[in-house]
């Protein structure tokens, strides 16, 4: 079951070990292990881990999406059929990766051995140690890349340089994300903070108020100045207060959960971890102080890269587990230490029920990706995690959630995790980022592909995302544009670890410049180089829109998204309508006609058409608790409102399949009443849901 609900993303396991591969093992001629990943095998400090790596990444090939496109046949995509990751090796890329260097073995309790130390983490942790500890090779007891918690201070680790280079890689990395030209401008957008007493939000990244460690790192990352949303979560979190986030995509928000949390880890130092019961050399059970949970394996690796990056060379030991890969691996990479722990729920609550990890002592637990995960695919299981174990309750911990999109419904259903929140708008809740130039084409189902080929016939250069709404169209388009002679791959949820694995890795390095996606690949991404997103078919819910086209126009740098829409979009018709409008992008005259010919049909179209899950306030913006929210018109088949109304809402009645409805917030009422009915039949974007089949 777990897993089944982390399907979403399958197998990636970037950022960790391989199945059945120790940490530090050299690869075997098949094990395949993405360039950008050779060296990162283990976590941070694990034994032949990152310290021991060689030199890895190797520059990227310039991808043929670089190339002139001077006709395909022309082209260096032309004639090749082997860029395929479906294929299954053979390919011509394959065999670069397979005869790679991988990470050199390093003799177990190598760098931070010593001292009886040996694997148990106890033994050099503050209040807790339990005898031996200190030692390590360096002698001072840190090692290199990591540093430790000794005696209520903070020991910065020595230097790795080529630790350094594999997490920050050099200035001109292509690949990684580097600020584009309209950074700045996010100066510019709004930003709405409500709540009591919000902390007044800090300019620079500058000590006080942030920890002269964490600063060396963000210096390292070449961050310049903060992002807005990280300007106020600094001062926010290391007041003490809970957070609900709201921020553009691509505009920072994953810097803004992590600065303040290793701020205060770095300032603060470990909690004592609790008698163990049974012991052992090795340390059975992991007690992480700050969890992060997020819904795809493939953001959960991201986010793990980002806090190894800032956690560099300090005592704070990230982790990260998914589903769909080895557990062992995972078991034994939490063993080596496991204070800030990335996870996706289906996987936590596996490690939970095996007795192997305790939420005892989370002081900061992180929703990324904060509405999917409250939305009925993952909320039984946020529930169980959040309430369900032992976690310590709202005001023991912070809790902190971060989107672009937070609907109304969702905002309230967070009530029960949070306490006396700060909730921050940058921009409009939900808007898109003005960086991103958007394109609506009328387009029949029957033409896709030719038009599609005629986009990519004409293509400038930089990677090309494609969503797809179904595992099968992804397989049968990628088809079709390898046929073409294009360099295409897919990403979906019924594609193994290693095709997964590698069909990002061609996509991200350049080689296969298309990826045709689910909207497995739709949150959080961050791929350098994407230039043009392209909804292939549109989604039913425009959140969802929001984050797809969000996987360009990221870190200030500019982006096109193009969508095909035709009738069979009228579901969303009004919101996208509203959605162009807001972020100043030309508005084709068809939509207009077809926005006007739904309203008089009766609501219409499918899943949450018009209003109908609260997002009628759209214009009406933020917190719901302050504003409430419109109540919308048609849900599916043409009922009544759904989820509108807040304070000040008008609330609605129907809803999806004629059922309640989530009237009005309270105090206004409503929301016990209408809520089931309101949601009905299931798996409203939703693709691990309850009795609702997968199709990402
Ligand atoms: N202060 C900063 N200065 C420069 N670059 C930054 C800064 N903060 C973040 N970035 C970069 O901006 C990019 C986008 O950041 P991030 O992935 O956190 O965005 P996000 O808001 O979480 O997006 P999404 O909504 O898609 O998840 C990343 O490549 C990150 O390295």
């Amino acid at each position: 079951m777990a897993d089944q609900l982390n399907g979403d993303m399958g197998n990636l396991s970037l950022g960790s070990p391989q199945p059945g591969q120790h940490p530090g093992q050299q690869p075997t001629a098949r094990s395949y292990i993405p360039p950008h990943m050779r060296g990162k095998m283990s976590a941070p400090g694990s034994p032949g881990g990152p310290i021991a790596s060689p030199p890895m990444n190797s520059p990227p090939q310039p991808g043929p999406g670089a190339s002139p496109m001077g006709g395909l046949n022309n082209s260096a995509w032309a004639g090749n059929n082997n860029f395929d990751a479906r294929a299954g090796g053979g390919g011509n890329w394959n065999g670069g990766y397979e005869n790679g260097p991988g990470p050199q073995a390093q003799p177990w309790g190598g760098p931070r051995g010593g001292g009886g130390g040996g694997f148990n983490r106890n033994a050099y942790r503050g209040p807790n140690a339990g005898g031996g500890g200190g030692g390590g090779n360096m002698g001072g007891g840190v090692g290199r890349g990591e540093g430790r918690w000794i005696e209520g201070k903070h020991v910065i680790g020595n230097s790795d340089p080529r630790l350094e280079r594999d997490l920050f890689g050099t200035a001109d990395d292509p690949s990684k994300q580097h600020t584009g030209i309209n950074f700045e401008k996010y100066d510019d957008i709004p930003v709405n903070p409500s709540g009591r007493d919000v902390p007044e939000p800090v300019l620079t990244f500058s000590n006080p108020p942030l920890d002269a460690h964490l600063l060396s790192n963000i210096e390292l990352a070449r961050y310049q100045i903060p992002t807005p949303v990280q300007k106020y979560s600094i001062p926010i979190v290391i007041n003490g207060r809970d957070l609900m986030a709201c921020a553009q995509t691509g505009s920072g928000k994953t810097g803004g959960f992590l600065f303040p949390i290793m701020h205060q880890s770095f300032t603060q130092g470990p909690s004592p971890v609790p008698a163990q019961s049974g012991g052992g050399y090795r340390q059975r059970k992991a007690y992480p102080t700050a969890l992060i949970l997020a819904p795809t394996r493939e953001l959960v690796s991201q986010i793990y890269e980002e806090a190894r990056k800032f956690a560099y060379r300090s005592w704070v030991r990230p982790c990260v587990v998914y589903g769909g890969a080895d557990i062992g691996s995972q078991l034994r990479q939490m063993e080596r230490g496991c204070d800030l722990l990335v996870a996706t729920p289906g996987r936590l609550v596996d490690l939970i029920e095996r007795g192997r990890i305790s939420l005892c002592n989370i002081k900061y637990l992180v929703l990324d990706e904060a509405d999917r995960m409250l939305d009925m695919g993952f909320e039984p299981q946020i529930r169980r995690i959040v309430q369900g174990e032992d976690m310590p309750t709202t005001g023991q911990r912070q809790t902190l959630m971060f989107s672009a999109t937070f609907p109304r419904d969702i905002q309230m259903l967070a009530q029960d995790f949070l306490s006396d929140y700060v909730f921050l708008s940058v921009g409009r809740v939900g808007s898109t980022s003005e960086n991103i130039t958007q394109k609506v084409e009328y387009v029949e189902d029957v033409d896709k592909r030719s038009v599609l080929l005629d986009i990519l016939h004409t293509h400038a250069g930089g990677l090309t995302l494609i969503f797809v709404e179904t595992k099968r169209m992804a397989d049968s388009l990628s088809d079709f544009l390898i046929n073409q002679n294009f360099p295409a791959t897919s990403i979906h949820g019924d594609r193994t670890q290693r095709e997964r694995e590698r069909a990002l890795e061609l996509f991200r390095n350049g080689k296969c410049p298309i990826l045709v996606a689910t909207a497995v690949a739709a949150r959080g991404l961050d791929i350098p180089n994407v230039t043009h997103v392209i909804n292939y078919d549109l989604p039913t819910d425009v959140d969802d829109y929001v984050h797809r086209i969000g996987r360009t126009g990221r870190a200030g740098n500019t982006g096109i998204a193009t969508a095909f829409f035709n009738r069979g979009n009228r579901g969303i018709v009004r919101e996208l309508l509203d959605l162009l409008k807001e972020a100043n992008q030309e508005v084709p005259a068809f939509l207009e006609t077809i926005a006007r010919e739904s309203s008089f049909g009766g609501g219409g179209g499918r899943g949450r058409g018009g209003g109908g899950r609260g997002r009628g306030g759209r214009g009406g913006n933020t917190d719901f608790r302050k504003y409430g929210g419109g109540g919308g018109g048609g849900g599916f088949g043409g009922g009544g409102g759904g989820f509108g109304g807040g304070q000040h809402g008008s609330g609605g009645g129907g809803g999806f399949g004629g059922g309640g409805g989530y009237g009005g917030a309270p105090p206004s009422g409503g929301y016990g009443g209408g809520y089931s009915g309101g949601y009905g039949g299931g798996g409203y974007g939703n693709p691990g849901g309850a009795g609702g089949q997968s199709w990402w």
